[in-house]
């Protein structure tokens, strides 16, 4: 919807309005039309003004229209009506104007914006291009580099740089929609020919051609098999090298075939799958629109390793004062400087002060007494975590979170070391910490609705994607990780290599493929814990069969690697070998194929020939399977928590939507037909048995994603 008011006897207004953010929904659209043909035949009016109701001009089109049939006042010829108006058209742009929004922006004769505005065109992030005419009138305004840019990425820009790449007229700090009417009257008797931006040349540097080829390269490696970002280029490039009308043919047609594309239907999944998540509940009933998080002022970092010096700048940069705790005199040295120096970096690139006075450091876990919430993050070590959790208990105060960053270990039992065991939850961060988005916010049998909105609540303070899932083995992550990383050690057993492995799953999409990853992460870290749980057993006297353990078939591959010394890049040599330790260019080692021939010949395995479809189909669906699982089991709420789980902490393919959404694309009947051939063939495999709620799904018919949680309450009712 839009209203429309006579401001100042000569100006009309017209205000969007849909709340929330005022998205061109139908509705909005045909207000619009209506109210511009409005203000066009009324005499008195001399110009018009459009802004959004609530400080927000608008969030471009409806994504929640784009998945049904569109109805209402087509976008193109709504912007081109108002681009051709007679009488001068203002955009006053307050809060937001994005996508769709920003065209409509464009379509207009001037752009006032607030100081505090951000406009961009994201579209291709939600696998689109900006195809209301943006792809071609933007390159127009502000030229092709810098059209290229806010194209391709889908970065939101200040108003202070939109004001310098000339993209609005002027910004305020003042009323913008007052400022945007007195400039309109001023404007009213001006002529507007140039003021359309369609009528522009499209102005190119001399070196144009290059420019493409480069930008274009450089999209093809990161988009990871994205074809939004390609279909941007090819838009700008058209904006570029064709007149105008040709242009807008060109960008219709690429938006026709990204609009029908799976990408495009798995990404605007995730935009909402994204939001979805901040709305968690728990098996009790506890939700979030029912539990009040508590403020937290000041906060306590125990273990100033890998993870807790990440932590530890990630909440000093969001303003937190934080106690920061190590026990060891030369390792805390250490970790203050290293922290310093992220600190200062990140400070630098965001050109503000670092927060270095935020954090006081100490050795005496006695600091700590006062803060609201501490966050554990030493050795992954149980007898260490519980006694931790018994000295945090008796120094703080009584109403203290205490948190743990623990990647798998049960969180009852540390609740089970405290006083209040409802104030422990797990905060599972990624590394490294500072930088990566996502936070697994793990609930015990014990915790609290409080806890738990306490510390969804920090990690949104603190810019952190935060899902809230139960407690288990791994949670949800690292739970799914496993099949993973088995499937994986098993197809090179059976005739694989990691080079062959990697690249299957990277063109699939994943920023590494497995090997590379663990290499990355050291293969030290799950060898240990194999250790510790009595699987990596590499005393053949103690009578276990090498490849099997509790009945089940096991690969010791990678804790023969660590035996020798091999554990990834750290040291040199891992599934790959490198120049030196630390660096991260993986080679392919023929040590490392040798040691595989000799290990097949050593248990008789007959290396067979293993495709693509197969790689994919074994580490994808084993690890799909197990999500199930997690659903099943009342770990994870829905789908969309474990595929915001995998983008933003395993570097799933975005455009894939998650595994869940991705199992849903392929047709849950194959993913269970394909797990049924596979578990035939290796029965002593379990992760490959199809569980309960897949097969439940597909006998129900394989409903959308959107309606899995209905068979999910049902499966789960049964248990
Ligand atoms: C051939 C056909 C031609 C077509 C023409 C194409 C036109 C155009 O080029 C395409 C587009 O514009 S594509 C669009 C390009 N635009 C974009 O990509 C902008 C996408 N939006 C954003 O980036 C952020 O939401 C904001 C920065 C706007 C606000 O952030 P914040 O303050 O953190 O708030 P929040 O929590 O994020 O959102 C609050 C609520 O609003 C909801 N909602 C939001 N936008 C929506 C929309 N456009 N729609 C619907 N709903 C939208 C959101 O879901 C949530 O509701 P929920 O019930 O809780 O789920
Ligand atoms: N490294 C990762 O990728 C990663 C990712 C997610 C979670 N985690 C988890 O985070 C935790 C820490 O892992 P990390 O990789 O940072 O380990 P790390 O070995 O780098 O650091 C642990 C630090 O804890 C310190 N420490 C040990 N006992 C202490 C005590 N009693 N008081 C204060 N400090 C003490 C050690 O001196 C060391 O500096 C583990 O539980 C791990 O499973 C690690």
């Amino acid at each position: 919807m839009a209203q429309y008011t006579r401001v100042s006897g000569s100006v009309g207004l017209i205000t969007l309005q849909s709340p929330p953010v005022n998205a061109l929904s139908a509705a909005v659209r045909q207000g619009i039309v209506d109210l511009m043909q409005r203000a066009l035949s009324e005499p008195e009016v001399k110009s018009v003004v459009i802004c959004g109701q609530n400080g927000i001009f608008c969030g471009g089109a409806d994504i929640k229209e784009f998945g049904g049939q569109m109805s209402g006042p087509p976008l193109i010829p709504m912007i081109h009506a108002i681009e051709a108006a007679s009488k001068p058209v203002v955009a006053a742009i307050e809060g937001i104007a994005l996508g769709g929004g920003l065209e409509l922006a464009l379509g207009c004769h001037y752009r006032i914006a607030h100081s505090k505005a951000r406009v961009g065109l994201p579209e291709v992030t939600l696998g689109l291009l900006p195809g209301a005419g943006g792809s071609q009138r933007l390159p127009r305004l502000i030229g092709v580099p810098a059209a290229l840019d806010l194209i391709t990425t889908g970065r939101h820009v200040t108003a202070a740089e939109a004001l310098k790449f000339g993209l609005v007229d002027q910004i305020t700090d003042h009323n913008t929609v007052n400022v945007a009417v007195k400039f309109a009257q001023r404007v009213a008797d001006q002529p507007l020919d140039a003021r359309r931006i369609s009528t522009h040349p499209c102005l190119c540097p001399s070196d144009v051609a290059v420019l493409f080829e480069e930008v274009m390269q450089r999209v093809r490696r990161t988009a990871r098999g994205a074809i939004a970002p390609i279909a941007c280029v090819q838009a700008v490039r058209a904006a570029a090298t064709l007149p105008y009308n040709q242009g807008m043919e060109r960008e219709r047609e690429l938006m026709a075939t990204l609009f029908t594309s799976g990408q495009a239907r798995a990404l605007q999944y995730f935009f909402f799958a994204q939001r979805a998540v901040g709305r968690w509940s728990m098996p009790s009933g506890a939700r979030w629109d029912t539990s009040k998080p508590r403020p937290v002022h000041k906060a306590a970092v125990i273990g100033l390793g890998t993870m807790g010096r990440g932590i530890t700048v990630a909440l000093a940069q969001a303003g937190f004062s934080v106690v920061a705790v190590e026990t060891q005199e030369k390792q805390l040295m250490e970790a203050k400087q290293a922290i310093s120096g992220m600190l200062e970096r990140g400070a630098k690139r965001r050109g503000v002060a670092p927060a270095l006075d935020k954090i006081n450091y100490g050795r005496n876990i006695q600091s700590v007494a006062d803060v609201d919430l501490v966050i554990e993050a030493v050795f992954e070590d149980m007898a260490l975590k519980k006694k931790v959790f018994q000295q945090l208990s008796a120094v703080c105060k009584p109403s203290t979170f205490l948190c743990s960053n623990t990647s798998g270990l049960d969180i009852d039992q540390l609740a089970c070391q405290t006083r209040n065991p409802e104030l422990v939850v797990g905060m599972h961060f990624f590394a490294p910490a500072h930088v990566m988005k996502l936070l697994e916010v793990v609930y015990g049998p014990k915790s609290s609705p409080l806890a738990v909105a306490t510390a969804m609540q920090l990690g949104k303070k603190i810019g952190k994607v935060s899902v809230a899932v139960g407690n288990c083995r791994g949670f949800v992550g690292n739970r799914m990780l496993k099949p993973y990383l088995e499937q994986a050690l098993f197809l090179l057993e059976e005739g694989a290599t990691p080079e062959f492995v990697d690249q299957v799953l990277e063109e699939f999409g994943f920023a590494m493929g497995v090997f590379r990853m663990s290499d990355l992460s050291g293969l030290d870290v799950g060898w240990k814990v194999r250790l510790a749980d009595g699987l990596a057993m590499p005393d053949p006297t103690m009578g276990q069969p090498t490849r099997l353990r509790q009945g089940r078939r096991y690969s010791p591959l990678g804790d023969l690697l660590c035996e020798q010394g091999r554990f990834g890049q750290k040291t040199g040599r891992g599934w790959y070998q490198y120049d030196k330790p630390g660096s991260q260019v993986a080679k392919p080692d023929p040590w490392l194929h040798s040691f595989l021939d000799e290990y097949r010949a050593r248990h008789a395995l007959v290396a067979h020939r293993i495709d693509h479809q197969e790689v994919l189909e074994r580490c994808l669906y084993s690890m799909i399977n197990e999500g199930f699982r997690i659903l099943e089991d009342g770990i994870a709420a829905g789908p969309e928590d474990i595929d915001v789980i995998y983008v933003f902490g395993y570097s799933w393919p975005r455009h894939r939507g998650g595994p869940m959404f991705y199992a849903a694309t392929v047709g849950l009947n194959k993913v269970l037909e394909r797990l049924e051939h596979y578990y035939q063939a290796h029965p002593d495999v379990p992760s490959l048995q199809p569980c309960h709620l897949l097969r439940k799904l597909v006998a129900s018919g394989s409903p959308p994603i959107q309606k899995w949680r209905e068979v999910i309450k049902k499966v789960r009712s049964q248990l």
